[in-house]
């Protein structure tokens, strides 16, 4: 089949082709009942039950697509969001792909602070990220020289902040050299752990998850860039907002109910104001009088990696009858 003729009338969606966010973006579309079938090797996938395509990119083009207006939907990280300068609107976070972007050295070696990586070869897969990050370190190193020593303490390397990057002129490419810095950033598309090693880089900017990778390197980490996770983003003129507000809401019920259990109990109502403290609720815990005087019933959402303790705390304060549910699916307005 032409799928490229039967795109028309379609909300195009990007979703990552391969790498760490692909399965979680699969299990996502199932969550949300966006079925497709992809044929083998094909980037293009048709819905059955949604006039929706798939297309499947790498995770950094993503935000690029979206930007131009080519594509309504897509899911990726914000550090390739960011990267890209793309002019997308994020709609949510989506609760995984969390890691950060930092600079990592040869543990063993004699550099322990970012700015001694000043006029050093430094390799990544992102070129303008690790180039605004150094030029402030630049900038503060110059401003240090001649300042007093409290000048130097207010001006510690903080994380980038995404919104301002948006309005700092680059003077970057991708592949290409930096103006304006002397330290020398390079691009390379994959295995940047390896740069050091193989005397290529004095250090590197690159994610980091559980850390394996760059402790397996012989590397350490002296700063962090910015910290990331996976983000459901748009283009600013979308072909069909209709279809992206239902997307979204259904994406949002997924990850809602990914993220929380729902908890009852049964408390004795002298004891229910230390209870609901320990179970607000997403807004508020629901309340039944029982049967029995003096006895209520209460349900709440916790959170999952909350929820032994919250059960330790509501035995200590007198609950029974403490059942935890999982939630296979949800519609709430707001924030995840
Ligand atoms: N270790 C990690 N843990 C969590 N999220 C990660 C990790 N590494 C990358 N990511 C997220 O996934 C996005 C894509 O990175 P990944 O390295 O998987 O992409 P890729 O280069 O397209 O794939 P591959 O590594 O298979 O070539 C990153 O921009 C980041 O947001
Ligand atoms: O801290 P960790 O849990 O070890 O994860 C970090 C690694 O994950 C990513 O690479 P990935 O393995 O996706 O492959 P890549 O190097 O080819 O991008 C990232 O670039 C790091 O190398």
């Amino acid at each position: 089949m032409d799928l490229v003729n039967h795109l028309n009338n379609r909300l195009l969606f990007a979703v990552p082709k391969k790498g760490r966010l692909h399965e979680k973006c699969l299990d996502l579309l199932h969550g949300a009942d966006i079925q497709f079938h992809r044929h083998n090797r094909l980037d293009i996938a048709l819905c059955i039950n949604q006039p929706i395509a798939l297309v499947f990119l790498p995770a950094a083009d993503i935000p690029v697509f979206v930007g131009e207006g080519r594509v309504d939907l897509g899911i990726t990280g914000q550090d390739q969001v960011a990267e890209s300068q793309a002019d997308v609107k994020e709609l949510m976070e989506l609760d995984f792909g969390k890691c950060k972007l930092q600079v990592q050295v040869p543990e063993k070696g004699p550099i322990q602070e970012p700015r001694e990586l000043i006029g050093k070869n430094i390799v990544t897969s992102f070129t303008l990220l690790a180039s605004e990050y150094f030029v402030r370190v630049e900038e503060q190193e110059g401003d240090e020289i001649g300042s007093d020593a409290g000048e130097r303490e207010k001006k510690e390397n903080g994380e980038l902040n995404l919104n301002a990057l948006k309005t700092i002129p680059r003077a970057v490419s991708r592949t290409g050299e930096v103006d304006g810095i002397v330290t020398r950033i390079k691009y390379v598309g994959g295995s940047v752990e390896a740069a050091c090693a193989l005397g290529v880089a004095d250090g590197i900017v690159d994610l980091v998850e559980s850390g394996e990778t760059m402790r397996a390197a012989g590397l350490k980490p002296i700063a962090t860039i910015l910290t990331t996770g996976a983000v459901l983003i748009t283009s600013k003129h979308p072909s069909n907002p209709a279809l992206v507000k239902t997307i979204e809401s259904r994406i949002r019920g997924v990850i809602v109910a990914k993220k929380y259990v729902l908890c009852t109990y049964n408390i004795s109502r002298d004891k229910l104001p230390a209870a609901t403290k320990v179970t607000p609720g997403k807004r508020a815990p629901s309340i039944m009088q029982l049967e029995e005087a003096g006895w209520v019933s209460v349900s709440a959402m916790v959170e999952k990696s909350s929820i032994a303790t919250v059960m330790d705390r509501l035995e200590e304060i007198g609950a029974e009858d403490i059942l935890v549910l999982q939630i296979s699916n949800s519609r709430s307005s707001g924030s995840v």
